[in-house]
């Protein structure tokens, strides 16, 4: 009740679930730029500029936004590890900032660029470390390592030297020391950067598992939109600091006002296919490449077509999220431009 009766003291009504919640939260670094002998000049960087979203106890919700965009800058006040501005930040009803070590207790963090685990020990040391440092009940300790090693295919490597291991390997044993005291939320930056395919599937299908089995709430940024569009049903976008989409990916594709591809098999070569307001984009032999507007029904393009044409095969392709986003980005600049103008 402590933790309710402190979120209600805003005195708006919050959901039960409402598990991360973010209102009006800023970030300013003051940054001091040698400009010349003696002379220094001070510039503020407002890296994330007031953004307001909360996210439910079990979602998992992808961050994404190009270089600079303010994620990790996110990321870091979530985990107490930068104090915001301004604004308000709640993580299961603690304020990061101020009980940073009260809150490290429930939330599992991964950094795809750096590792949390010690670099000359075995993996199996860093485990046994983190299960002193967070106090882990030795027969939780125990279950969630045995469940932790089958789950990302550990077994192997837990005498193996951190800095002996490939980089899909460090992956799997940095998200395992995340998830040893059973945090209800997990942070996850760029957890896929660098793996090959084999890998991220296995990231992929493992962070599916926890969330589904423990309805750990996650938090994942990625530049890769496979993560995203494998993980996620909401997606969050930021960019220079600021929102610019909060739902779900499907509706992603409708802001930037994408197109599906169909992709037709005929018979045999034929001139390129009338079915406005499909347009032809591409002809090889006898397959035909037709975009469509995604909010258009596919299947009634299609029986318009098998009606008229004699088709062998087809397939629809969903548009590139990541050709969506940079054009939503590219459309902000513009109307920007414009405003200033
Ligand atoms: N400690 C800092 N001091 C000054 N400026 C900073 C600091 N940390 C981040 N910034 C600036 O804040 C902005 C947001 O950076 P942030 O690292 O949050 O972006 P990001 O979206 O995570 O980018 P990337 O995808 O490249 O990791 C950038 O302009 C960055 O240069």
């Amino acid at each position: 009740m402590g933790e309710l009766g402190e979120l209600g003291e805003l005195g708006t009504v919050m959901q039960d679930d409402a598990f991360i919640e973010l209102d009006g939260v800023e970030k300013v670094f003051d940054v001091r730029k040698k400009t010349g002998f003696l002379k220094r000049e001070r510039r503020q960087v407002r890296a994330v500029d007031s953004i307001s979203f909360t996210v439910a106890r079990g979602e998992m919700v992808g961050y994404i936004g190009p270089n600079g965009a303010g994620k990790s800058t996110t990321i870091k006040m979530l985990t107490g590890i930068l104090t915001p501005s301004g604004g308000r930040l709640r993580v299961a009803g603690i304020d990061p900032s101020r009980e940073r070590k009260r809150l490290a207790h429930r939330i599992g963090v991964v950094f795809g660029q750096r590792t949390t685990l010690w670099w000359d020990l075995p993996l199996i040391d860093s485990y046994k470390l983190m299960h002193r440092m967070y106090r882990i009940p030795d027969g939780r300790y125990r279950e969630n390592l045995d469940r932790l090693v089958e789950l990302l295919d550990l077994a192997a490597l837990l005498d193996v030297p951190v800095r002996q291991l490939s980089l899909g390997q460090r992956m799997r044993g940095d998200i395992a020391a995340a998830l040893l005291h059973d945090p209800e939320v997990l942070y996850l930056d760029e957890p896929t950067i660098g793996l090959d395919v084999i890998s991220k599937a296995k990231v992929r299908e493992f962070l599916r598992e926890v969330n589904a089995e423990r309805g750990t709430t996650v938090l994942l940024t990625t530049h890769d939109l496979q993560d995203i569009e494998q993980l996620c049903s909401r997606v969050m976008v930021i960019d220079h600091g600021r929102m610019m989409y909060d739902g779900p990916l499907a509706g992603l594709h409708e802001v930037g006002e994408s197109e599906r591809t169909l992709v037709v098999d005929l018979e045999r070569e034929l001139p390129p296919i009338d079915a406005a307001p499909a347009r032809v984009v591409k002809v090889e032999g006898p397959r035909q490449w037709l975009a469509f507007p995604a909010g258009e029904s596919a299947a009634v393009l299609v029986a318009r077509i098998a009606a008229e044409y004699p088709l062998v095969d087809l397939s629809v392709r969903e548009p590139d999220i990541e050709a969506v986003i940079a054009k939503m980005y590219v459309e902000q600049t513009e109307g920007a431009e414009r405003a200033v103008s």
